[in-house]
């Protein structure tokens, strides 16, 4: 099978590195390909910046369409355009932190989400609202690390996210943590190893959900909410997304 990984932000050492953790865990058989769009913010830590990043989402489902992919991830823990990239294609698309959630919840009864930026913390309470998890969570807590430090000072960035992780299991009642970031993928076995819990990157969740998604040949339903949008025009720099 064919899983097309895409980092709605536009960095290709993002990129690489989500690709490179995708790779580490999934089937001998699984092919992988990771891409990002070449339009859109560099990092996605704000409303705005998913709003954004959510058309290059929709514009890579498209190609993947054309390239005969067989599952998607998105892989940015906001999920962006998650089901409107739903609607584009027959083929299952997994967001990272609802893999992530899910995941979680099949390991402990309460996990913590520990994430980047403080002011993206409700971005993910959002979503744990949106798919049915906010009574599994007990808490949500920031490092104040911008997304692109991840990149470039991992050492100082996986001290801060132990620390976290460190208070959300002895003072949360957290039985497992959640990355909150597609970038933390590379931090999740020595942070695992380091805490003795669970700890949960949505990256390598996705990928086992897509290869069981695809291996129960399951497909998006195209009944009602997500079937193939009604075709319409789009003008100016949307007139490719225009369908007849
Ligand atoms: O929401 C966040 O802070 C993390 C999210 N932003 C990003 O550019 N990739 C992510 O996974």
């Amino acid at each position: 099978m064919h899983i097309r990984l895409i980092n709605p932000n536009t960095s290709a050492a993002m990129t690489a590195s989500i690709g490179a953790a995708a790779q580490r865990i999934a089937a001998p058989t699984t092919r992988l390909t990771a891409v990002n769009p070449a339009d859109g913010p560099e990092s996605i830590e704000s409303h705005f910046d998913d709003a954004i990043a959510a058309v290059g989402v929709c514009e890579e489902i498209l190609r993947g369409e054309r390239d005969g992919v067989d599952a998607y991830i998105i892989a940015c823990f906001g999920d962006p355009g998650l089901n409107a990239a739903r609607e584009l294609t027959r083929a299952p698309v997994i967001g990272i932190a609802q893999a992530a959630f899910h995941m979680a919840s099949l390991v402990s009864t309460r996990f913590s989400v520990v994430t980047t930026l403080r002011r993206t913390v409700i971005l993910a309470e959002h979503l744990l609202s949106q798919y049915g998890c906010a009574t599994l969570c007990a808490s949500v807590r920031a490092t104040d690390i911008p997304v692109l430090e991840l990149e470039h000072n991992p050492s100082a960035c996986a001290a801060q996210l132990i620390d976290q992780a460190q208070h959300a299991r002895d003072h949360d009642g957290a039985g497992a943590i959640v990355l909150g970031c597609g970038g933390m993928a590379s931090f999740a076995a020595d942070m695992q190893a380091a805490l003795g819990i669970p700890v949960i990157d949505g990256v390598s969740a996705a990928v086992k959900l897509a290869e069981a998604a695809v291996g129960l040949g399951l497909h998006t339903s195209k009944h009602g909410d997500l079937a193939t949008p009604l075709p319409k025009s789009f003008t100016g720099r949307f007139a490719h997304f225009s369908r007849s």
